[in-house]
């Protein structure tokens, strides 16, 4: 059983979103943007690290193995951390278009329990963009990448300027951001997603 809400459907004037030229070739793992996010960062000592990589058009995978921190019952990931893989696969195809963007709706299907230490193997795609509006879904198996559907999400990333993540940030952590060393490092922190 599941649905999508009103909002998740592109309005009548969306457009096909389109592969910015500069996107990361086809195959090209997307590495993380910020060292301290909880779905990819190196840093994070529960966090997800989910890896993502590049695919044709504006779509991509991604893997995440659940860890035992991130139980919700017994032996198997909390649902919550399922939305978190979701939100950072679907967040990721930002790159493919360059748009800054954060997550407005996310919407999840629950279809099957993931044990601790499956690989959650996820596919995901742009679907419409519709002005500052991007849509997309993703959806998370098991057992490999072509095993059973375990979780599923539609949901909908609003453009946003650079401004956002200084001006809504703690401001330790952007300072901190802000002299990282690595340029590269510095821009990716802010440039595509929080
Ligand atoms: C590689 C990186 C991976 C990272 C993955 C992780 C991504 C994240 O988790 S981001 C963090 C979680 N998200 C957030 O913190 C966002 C918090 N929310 C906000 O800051 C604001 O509400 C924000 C920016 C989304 C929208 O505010 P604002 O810029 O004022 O836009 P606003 O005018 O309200 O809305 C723009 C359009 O989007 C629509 N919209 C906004 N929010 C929603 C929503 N929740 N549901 C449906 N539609 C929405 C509006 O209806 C409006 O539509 P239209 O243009 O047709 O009238």
């Amino acid at each position: 059983m599941s649905g999508t809400s009103a909002a998740l459907t592109p309005p009548a004037g969306a457009v096909a979103p389109v592969r910015h030229p500069d996107a990361p070739a086809p195959g090209e793992l997307l590495g993380a943007h910020y060292e301290q996010c909880f779905g990819c960062g190196e840093a994070q000592p529960h966090g997800l690290r989910l890896q993502a990589r590049a695919g044709e058009g504006i779509s991509l995978t991604a893997e995440f193995t659940v860890q035992p921190a991130h139980q919700g019952a017994p032996g198997l990931a909390h649902g919550g951390v399922l939305a978190t893989a979701l939100d950072e696969t679907l967040g990721s195809l930002n790159w493919l278009l360059r748009t800054v963007a954060v997550t407005g709706r996310l919407e999840t299907d629950y279809v099957l329990p993931v044990p601790v230490g499956t690989v959650l193997h996820l596919e995901a795609e742009v679907t419409a963009v519709a002005g500052r509006k991007i849509y997309s879904r993703a959806t998370g198996r098991i057992g490999g990448p072509d095993g059973p559907v375990a979780v599923r999400a539609q949901a909908l990333f609003i453009e946003v300027k650079t401004e956002h993540f200084i001006d809504h940030g703690r401001p330790q952590e952007i300072r901190a951001a802000m002299s990282d060393p690595d340029p590269s490092r510095r821009e990716r922190a802010f440039e595509v997603n929080p």
